[in-house]
């Protein structure tokens, strides 16, 4: 790989960058070198995006010297970072789900073979041959004529990384590679940035997963509050010291609450549910005051049944709340059951960018700030106030749109969205996504705060940690279909991982019945619920 020649360091001298005159970037140093992995760390909203966008062309900052092998370059523009050898790989998939694996390595390409004869096309053969090459010097086993829309997440990504890899870069930047990825597949995403290390490519990458950033970094460098507040080597660095090297002497870990919140009603029972074709139908009771969380790998139907709970999915069964029968179809039809939905890709459809920090979070819920009809402006404001100081949300200004916001404060104000409209449910897909430790244990409490008050959680998440610290109970889902519920005090980190990788298949010993009965008021579904049927995993998009 031409990575291992060229140059062996590169990064940034006393960066500084502000926003409107809201300095967001202080004198901050940051250097990659050839063959190392070097982690960013630091709370949401401490620059570390800003950093990477300055680092790839994509900001232009207000200080600072970019220096490539100790000489000074200016970089513009992304172009002209990858003209440098600088590559990045954003957080989000940007990729189209119909284009097949070497056309939309094609468009990245900036030579590509044409046929001799045909006016310059395109020679496919030739193309689909050196993705091939690139893919196997990655170890990426992917067939180049795959359609996207078909892979995995860790597959998406492995597509989003070769792209990124198919201009030979020296340096390749990493925005959160394994945000929202099971361990599995997190792992299998670690392992080629571990592959791309020995190649000589220098690699740096920002995770909120301290424990993977123990595992896998060289060296790790610390934000807070837009200063660098740490460069070192990462061997001995414990995860706690790096949470307290982001946070100060702030507290860090959320706890499970005293007293049990869960209480014997049931809130939401479905029946006869099926979440794909090929697995069997199932029943299932989400309890007044519980966090249910769902787990299980990509095309296990986990994913989906949150969708469905949420009426972004049609529900393929039926529903009861408090015992009524409800339609649950659409989002129009969970709002007016009383049920929220936060889905994962909250920028695209969780907020309205364009909106202010303060209008997103009464967006659900504008009638609460209204009087005769118009919205308060007093009242919208204090409200929004309210939450800022409960979540600690960084916005430059309640007024300020959404779009200003880091990405996990965005996630804190979708959440206060859903919590300040007054809903008995939330479905919530992966609510600390991109979230920092600190930001995690404030959304945690509020969501035990929201249960302690009457409300349920149904909780579809990739954080095993979270998962466990969270739940009351825990519905394991394989094959498209329920496989298990277990009370979560039956479970530990690698029992959880084997349950829904399908290494154990029930429980060990006197474990809970398939759907247990962990609440004697309501009797467990009758057997026949458990589906029968043991169709093979398809890695496929959970929706
Ligand atoms: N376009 C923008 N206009 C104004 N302020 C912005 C803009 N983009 C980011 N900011 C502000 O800059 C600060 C740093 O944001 P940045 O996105 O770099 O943080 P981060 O460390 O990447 O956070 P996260 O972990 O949440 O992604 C934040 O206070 C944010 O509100």
């Amino acid at each position: 790989m031409a990575a291992t020649t060229g140059a062996t360091r590169f990064g940034v001298r006393a960066a500084v960058h502000d926003y409107s005159g809201v300095v967001v970037l202080r004198e901050v140093d940051f250097e990659l070198r050839g063959g190392e992995i070097h982690a960013l760390l630091g709370e949401n909203g401490s620059g570390k995006s800003t950093l990477i966008k300055v680092l790839t062309g994509a900001v232009r900052p207000t200080g600072g010297t970019l220096l490539l092998d100790g000489e000074p370059i200016h970089l513009a523009t992304p172009q002209q970072a990858q003209a440098a050898g600088v590559a990045v790989v954003h957080q989000n998939y940007n990729l189209f789900p119909d284009l097949s694996v070497e056309k939309t390595l094609l468009a990245s390409a900036a030579d590509v073979p044409r046929r001799v004869t045909g006016l310059g096309a395109v020679d496919h053969r030739a193309w689909r041959r050196r993705v091939r090459e690139l893919l196997h010097r990655l170890g990426v086993d992917l067939d180049p004529r795959a359609l996207v829309g078909t892979l995995g997440p860790a597959e998406r990504k492995f597509v989003e990384i070769a792209r990124a890899m198919v201009t030979e870069p020296r340096f390749l930047v990493l925005d959160e590679p394994t945000a929202s990825l099971e361990p599995a597949a997190a792992d299998r995403v670690l392992t080629l940035m571990r592959t791309l290390r020995t190649h000589g490519v220098g690699l740096a990458f920002v995770s909120h997963r301290l424990d993977e950033v123990a595992a896998t970094a060289d060296r790790v460098t610390v934000l807070r509050d837009g200063q660098r507040v740490a460069e070192r080597p990462s061997a001995g660095l414990t995860t706690a010291e790096m949470a307290r090297l982001m946070v100060g002497d702030r507290p860090q870990e959320s706890l499970r609450p005293a007293v049990p919140t869960v209480r014997p009603e049931v809130l939401l029972r479905v029946h006869e549910v099926r979440v794909s074709d090929d697995g069997g139908a199932f029943d299932l009771d989400v309890h007044v005051g519980e966090i249910l969380a769902v787990t299980g790998l990509v095309g296990s139907g986990a994913a989906r049944f949150v969708a469905m709970v949420g009426g972004d999915v049609p529900l393929r069964g039926r529903a009861e709340i408090d015992g009524r029968p409800v339609p649950l179809r659409t989002a129009r039809d969970a709002q007016a059951q009383g049920i929220g939905f936060i889905p994962e890709d909250r920028k695209a459809r969780g907020l309205v960018l364009e909106h202010s920090c303060a209008v997103n979070i009464s967006l659900a819920s504008l009638g609460q700030v209204a009087t005769a009809g118009r919205v308060s402006r007093r009242r919208l404001l204090r409200r929004a106030e309210d939450f800022r100081t409960r979540l600690d949300i960084r916005m430059p200004s309640l007024d300020a749109p959404a779009s200003t916001l880091s990405g996990g404060n965005q996630q804190k104000v979708l959440v206060a969205k859903w919590l300040a409209s007054g809903v008995r449910l939330l479905a919530v897909e992966e609510p600390t996504q991109g979230v920092d430790i600190g930001g995690r244990a404030q959304i945690h409490d509020l969501l035990h705060e929201f249960t302690a008050g009457g409300g349920a959680v149904v909780l579809f998440s990739t954080d095993v940690r979270e998962v466990l610290g969270l739940a009351d109970r825990v519905a394991v889902f394989r094959h498209g279909g329920l496989s298990r519920v277990h009370p979560v005090g039956d479970l530990d980190q690698a029992r959880l991982t084997a349950l829904t990788a399908g290494e154990e298949d029930g429980p060990r010993g006197h474990g809970p019945s398939p759907a247990d009965g962990a609440f004697p008021a309501s009797p467990a579904p009758p057997s026949s619920s458990i589906p029968s049927a043991r169709p093979t995993l398809r890695m496929e998009s959970s929706r």
